[in-house]
């Protein structure tokens, strides 16, 4: 059951991109998918079987050829430049495989950069950085630096970065790609963990097996094609 408080809903999705000659290359072919509230989505599936595509246009990042993106039950194709990056700002969070915090700012400061970026004023951006770094497991780690943090700490941070601006979508590409497996799974529950806590809709891409019973449901990905999700519960 889908409506307008569905945060990610994709029709008949279709993005082709050139493939510099006088072809093109289809990385999503008629895909259609649902994430609810409180609820992760895996997205399963061989390299190069439109992934990452599917996430970059669920965040409004590259335009789908055809078909139609909803999210919160706004159609983006028929939205200016500044509404998407407000809609980015304000409706979607994304953790990408490398948390890319910069070197220069603490762990707090990583968050309330977010939020002066939309015009929050500091103490109360401060506030909110530190109650997400104590949700994540790093109340003790307000002042460091990136270099002083594992990878697993970096992500958590990255992972409360993408909270700040009070998302209802979280997309999440390969978020343990570069940690050991303990890190991993302790990054997999976090992120189950925060979907749960802020009723998010997450989608997850994730090429550990391993970690798919984690998920509420799972759709596979081959050649741009997505099989509908199953659940594993
Ligand atoms: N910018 C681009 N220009 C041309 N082709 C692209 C571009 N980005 C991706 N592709 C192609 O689109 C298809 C899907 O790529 P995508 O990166 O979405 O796959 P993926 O499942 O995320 O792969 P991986 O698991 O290796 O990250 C592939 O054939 C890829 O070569």
């Amino acid at each position: 059951m889908t409506n307008s408080t569905t945060p990610l809903l994709l029709e008949n999705v279709t993005l082709e991109y050139p493939d510099g000659q006088d072809n093109t290359i289809k990385a999503l072919d008629h895909v259609s998918l649902a994430a609810e509230r409180g609820t992760v989505t895996g997205l399963a599936g061989p390299s190069g079987s439109g992934k990452s595509s599917l996430l970059a246009v669920a965040a409004t990042l590259i335009p789908a050829t055809s078909g139609t993106v909803l999210v919160n039950g706004s159609d983006v194709a028929g939205m200016t430049d500044a509404e998407r990056s407000r809609l980015r700002r304000e409706e979607i969070g994304i953790v990408f495989q490398q948390p890319n915090l910069l070197p220069a700012l603490t762990a707090q400061e990583q968050l309330v950069a977010v939020a002066h970026l939309r015009g929050e004023s500091t103490r109360p951006a401060e506030a909110r950085a530190a109650e997400l770094l104590d949700v994540v497991g790093l109340s003790g780690q307000l002042a460091k630096r990136p270099h002083q943090l594992s990878g697993g700490q970096r992500q958590r941070v990255n992972i409360a970065r993408a909270l700040m601006g009070h998302p209802s979508l979280l997309l999440v590409d390969e978020p343990t790609a570069a940690l050991d497996h303990e890190r991993s799974a302790s990054i997999m529950k976090l992120l189950r963990q925060v979907t749960q806590e802020f009723d998010l809709a997450t989608v997850l891409v994730t090429h550990d097996v391993e970690f798919l019973p984690l998920m509420d449901s799972v759709a596979r990905m081959r050649d741009g094609k997505l099989t509908l999700p199953a659940s594993v519960a």
